[in-house]
């Protein structure tokens, strides 16, 4: 096998966002991480550099749609309206273009383009930190789908029947499936199987091509105490550990935005204007007329003649929403801003997948797995430790006691052997201790809500997120459960062959407590508990005789005209799995509902 960095492009793209320099801090770091930066750009097989939507600077006045946000959702409804050629769509989005560093597997989570949001006033979570909760959210084209772990789970078939016996017409599981297939390139279909899957869509999903050798161990311990392994966790084996199928195409991330818009790059009807902050729907008599939004510290306007879809994310759709003044109409009031239509459920009911690292140790050095052999193979190949999230490609879903045996409440998480930033030299050192490896309780099944609303009406100021997270006791249970979970695999031959040893030593805070006892636990999780920035439900999708519902089952916000949300924020409740799968096909379904009622199938 010969190296090949031969095929350098000349493409230009001076619109992209942050190098990977700027994710290492460390000198020592920067000459190795620019030169990597610098051969990805210019390997169009990897950062697509001829093949990127070129942002457009001056927007035309008026458009039939104007998509608000580029995220998992937003990019799906701009490129599947834009199939209509006589449809004009412009896409507005608050952040830059996906990086060059996103389209590599293993740089995921990378917080240069996150919003950095944190939740405030937390009673029961987040103590060591104040009562105060962050999390990650992108701010690029493409969302939280440029720096997720683009793990493709699509949730739970009772989760969309659990939907539909809200009122929502045409949510159950049949009925949203063919959206999931309509969206889905599978690669490796000769293994899932088509009763599941499909191939032809535009979303490319596969296991990496790389995964470290102790995935199997983490497999043969499930086996071993009892949880199974599923060879497909979005088919009929519903529960088990797991190398999941993840957004990726041989070894390179498929955002939303590269797989729904750069293939559309070439339509003289798609317009996207990014690094522009919508800060206000512009609403006469009503109706949605269009948009005023931010940019260049500008504030400029555009009109559309059909619709305005919100596709903004769980903690900006209700926020955009409150400032145009369609929200409760006490708290508008209180906030200064006219009331256009008073809707209650505005920013209520936001939740989270909730989940507790507990940290163990391996018996192997800490080396770092970035170097230059690992980038000179994901260079010319896209293969190695590079091309994929490390351990945490492996993934257990189970069933507790809590739940029915079909309907999976836990899901465990492992983390570890992620190559990211690196020194330059191979084989370096990240510490003289041991390796350390993580296995994170999830919590899937949620009680607790929080809320999103208005610090002020300023439309800079973030929104004050209260996640109000394990207010519900049965979510200090469910994960104290996975702990428990965790600490039985822990205990497995297969993984004491790695001499897994327990590396969370005792919080001061949970000292009353006996070091590691369920007390100790449910002390510890009200401590350091996170969410996992799988956050829905704050514009929230209901029948018309549900007073808190934002959106109808088409995704029309109640009491204005040419409205609707499409994003994580409308459903009603989280899915038993990562969202981005399912935000995607939200993204479609609305795509399809918007072609029906204007006749453009
Ligand atoms: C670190 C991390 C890891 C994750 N891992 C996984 C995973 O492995 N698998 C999985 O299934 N899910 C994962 N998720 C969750 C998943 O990515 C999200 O649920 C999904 O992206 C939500 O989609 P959305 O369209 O609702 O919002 P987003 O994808 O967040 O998109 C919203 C977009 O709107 C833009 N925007 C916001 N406000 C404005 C405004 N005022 N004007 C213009 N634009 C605006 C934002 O910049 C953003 O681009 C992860 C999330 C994070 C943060």
């Amino acid at each position: 096998m010969a190296y090949n960095f031969t095929s350098r492009s000349t493409c230009n793209a001076d619109f992209l966002g942050p190098s990977l320099a700027d994710i290492c801090s460390g000198s020592s770091f920067v000459l190795f991480m620019s030169l990597l930066n610098t051969f990805v750009r210019d390997k169009n097989k990897i950062s697509g550099i001829c093949e990127r939507i070129k942002p457009i600077e001056r927007p035309d006045p008026e458009y039939d749609f104007v998509v608000i946000g580029g995220g998992a959702a937003g990019s799906v409804v701009a490129s599947r309206l834009s199939e209509i050629s006589n449809w004009k769509v412009l896409l507005i989005e608050a952040g830059p273009d996906e990086p060059t560093a996103a389209e590599i597997p293993s740089f995921f989570n990378d917080d240069l383009i996150s919003w950095g949001y944190q939740t405030t006033n937390e009673s029961h979570a987040c103590l060591s930190t104040n009562g105060s909760c962050s999390f990650s959210s992108a701010k690029a084209l493409g969302g939280n789908t440029v720096h997720n772990g683009m793990v493709y789970l699509r949730g739970n078939p009772t989760d969309y029947n659990n939907w539909a016996a809200l009122g929502n017409e045409g949510w159950s599981w049949n009925e949203v499936k063919p959206f999931f297939l309509k969206a889905e390139n599978n690669s490796e279909i000769h293994r899932v199987g088509r009763f599941w899957h499909a191939t032809g869509g535009p979303l490319t999903v596969g296991r990496f091509p790389y995964q470290p050798p102790i995935t199997y161990s983490v497999l043969a311990a499930a086996k071993e105490a009892g949880f199974g392994v599923s060879h497909d966790l979005n088919g009929d084996d519903l529960t088990g550990f797991s190398i999941v199928q993840t957004t990726n195409k041989h070894g390179v991330r498929r955002s939303s935005a590269r797989a729904y818009l750069w293939p559309a790059r070439h339509r003289r009807n798609l317009h996207v204007s990014l690094n522009s902050t919508c800060t206000r729907i512009i609403i006469e008599n009503g109706a949605a007329v269009g948009v005023e939004y931010y940019q260049n510290g500008e504030f400029k306007t555009v009109h559309t003649s059909r619709e305005v879809i919100l596709s903004a994310g769980s903690i900006k759709s209700p926020h955009v929403l409150l400032l145009s003044g369609v929200g409760p109409q006490n708290h508008l009031k209180s906030m200064g801003v006219e009331v256009v239509k008073n809707l209650p459920g505005v920013g209520e009911n936001y939740h989270d997948h909730l989940y507790y690292p507990v940290t163990f140790t391996v018996n192997e050095a800490d080396i770092y797995d970035n170097n230059w052999a690992a980038a000179s193979e994901y260079l010319a190949f896209q293969t190695g430790p590079l091309s994929a999230t490390g351990l945490n490609q492996v993934l257990g879903v189970i069933s507790s006691p809590a739940t029915m045996p079909d309907y999976p409440d836990t899901q465990i998480q492992c983390a570890g052997y992620v190559p990211s930033c690196a020194p330059g030299e191979i084989g370096a050192l990240q510490s003289t201790g041991r390796r350390v490896v993580a296995f994170l309780s999830g919590w899937e099944h949620p009680k607790s809500r929080g809320r999103i609303s208005l610090a002020s009406k300023n439309p800079f100021q973030y929104p004050v997120i209260w996640g109000n997270f394990l207010d519900n006791s049965d979510d200090v249970a469910g994960l104290v459960r996975g702990i428990n979970f965790i600490l039985a695999l822990a205990e497995t031959k297969a993984l004491k062959a790695h001499n897994l040893t327990l590396s969370n030593t005792p919080l001061e805070a949970c000292s009353d407590h006996l070091f590691p006892s369920d007390e100790y636990w449910e002390c510890a999780v009200h401590q350091n508990m996170l969410p996992q920035s799988h956050n829905v439900g704050s514009c929230k999708m209901g029948p018309p005789s549900d007073p808190m519902a934002v959106v109808d089952p088409q995704l029309r916000v109640y009491g204005i005209k040419g409205l609707r949300i499409a994003d994580a924020s409308i459903m009603p409740q989280v899915i038993s799995a990562n969202t981005a799968a399912a935000t995607m096909m939200i993204g479609e379904r609305a795509a399809h509902f918007i072609k029906t009622y204007w006749g453009g199938h």
